[in-house]
């Protein structure tokens, strides 16, 4: 029973379709809910800007990449309008019982703070980077690993053609999980992550073994990899819409370093978006399709404050508190494993 506005919000990714068409059909089926969705994340709740979500809206959408709803890095108290006491009195107006937030960790660290000011939130964790503790898993980062994994094929192929060391920047802010994963299955001879920092010194070595063996060298580097003298992450493209640092374009350093210190032409390819666009994987649709059948259930329940998570097989509640601000990294023992096979 009762009518819920359902919001996507912070960096798109495969999947959040199926999260939204899950939770609608669930609702409808199971508890006799009713659905708006807020447009553009956090800026549909603040304004009260909503479209209507119905079975037929979301007919067919869980192959569709990105979100129906739209998306935004607005928080909800950055603009002036975005007080407790306005956001209820949209809520009131059109009808809203409660909050649907899907997001990653700041779209969490925002809905428990909302939740804490007397809004009944709900929450669907989101990260391309899979760098949320709380959950195992989460949607998009299957996809993203998928399409990372292919340009590690793609570029190996042309590497070698021309004996060439190729160099794929893959996203990861924090956590390197993506350049871990699509390394590993692309069977990439350096794999470089922000959780562990390499000298220039050693990743040359790597590079020169594999092309003393006839070889053309592949490294994977997250685009928040820190080489020893380097106080932050590179960037030169500005800052986002939370005033982070817009990162991207250490494959385009490391190249030309390599190149200079190794005497062996290198390439740099900066993978971007293309990571985050296109048609969810059958695992995060399966996935996104899960957590929205999930959440529909703990509204029904009345349990706000808590997001729902993955751990093993199963798909479990967490309140907000324990969920945000754990950043998960790749842990350091798994990547001195797969560092042991380098070059
Ligand atoms: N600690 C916080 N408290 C309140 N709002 C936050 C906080 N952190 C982030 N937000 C808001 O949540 C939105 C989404 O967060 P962001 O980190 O950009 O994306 P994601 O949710 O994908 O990680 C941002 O617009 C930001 O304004
Ligand atoms: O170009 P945008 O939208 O600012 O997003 C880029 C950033 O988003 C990320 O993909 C993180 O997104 P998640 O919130 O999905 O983990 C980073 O890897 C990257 O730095
Ligand atoms: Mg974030």
């Amino acid at each position: 029973m009762g009518r819920f506005g359902i919001l996507t919000s912070g960096g798109d990714c495969p999947g959040l379709n199926a999260v939204i068409r899950g939770t609608v059909l669930q609702g409808e089926t199971l508890h006799d809910q009713e659905f708006v969705g807020y447009l553009r994340g956090y800026r549909g709740l603040v304004y009260g800007d909503v479209m209507s979500l119905d079975r037929g809206v979301v007919r067919g959408i869980s192959s569709q990449g990105g979100t129906i709803l739209g998306t935004s890095r607005f928080g909800p108290y950055t603009e002036p309008d975005g007080t407790p006491d306005n956001i209820k009195s949209h809520m009131r107006r059109l009808g809203v019982d409660g909050v649907i937030a899907i997001g990653g960790d700041g779209t969490m660290a925002a809905a428990n703070r909302l939740y804490e000011d007397g809004i009944p939130v709900v929450g669907v964790p989101k990260t391309i980077d899979n760098d949320l503790e709380a959950t195992d898993y989460t949607f998009g980062f299957n996809t993203a690993v998928e399409i990372a994994t292919e340009a590690v094929d793609r570029l190996r192929t042309t590497g070698n053609s021309h004996k060439r060391c190729m160099v794929l920047e893959v996203m990861g802010r924090h956590a390197g999980w993506i350049a871990m994963f699509a390394g590993t299955a692309g069977g990439a001879h350096a794999i470089l992550i922000p959780e562990h920092p390499e000298s220039l010194e050693q990743i040359c070595e790597w590079v020169r073994s594999v092309q003393d063996r006839g070889r053309s060298p592949m490294v994977v580097v997250a685009e928040g990899f820190t080489l020893p003298d380097m106080d932050e992450a590179h960037s030169h493209k500005g800052l986002d819409g939370f005033n982070r640092p817009r990162l991207g374009g250490i494959a385009e350093i490391l190249a030309p370093l390599i190149e200079e210190k190794t005497g062996i032409e290198t390439r740099a390819t900066v993978l971007g978006h293309i990571q985050r666009g296109g048609v969810p994987s059958a695992w995060d649709r399966v996935l996104g399709t899960r957590f929205g059948q999930a959440v529909s259930n703990m509204v029904a329940d009345g349990a706000w404050g808590q997001m729902v998570a993955l751990r093993g097989m199963s798909v479990e509640r967490v309140p907000f508190s324990e969920a945000v601000g754990h950043t998960k990294n790749v842990p350091l023992e798994q990547y001195l494993g797969a560092r042991a096979i380098f070059g």
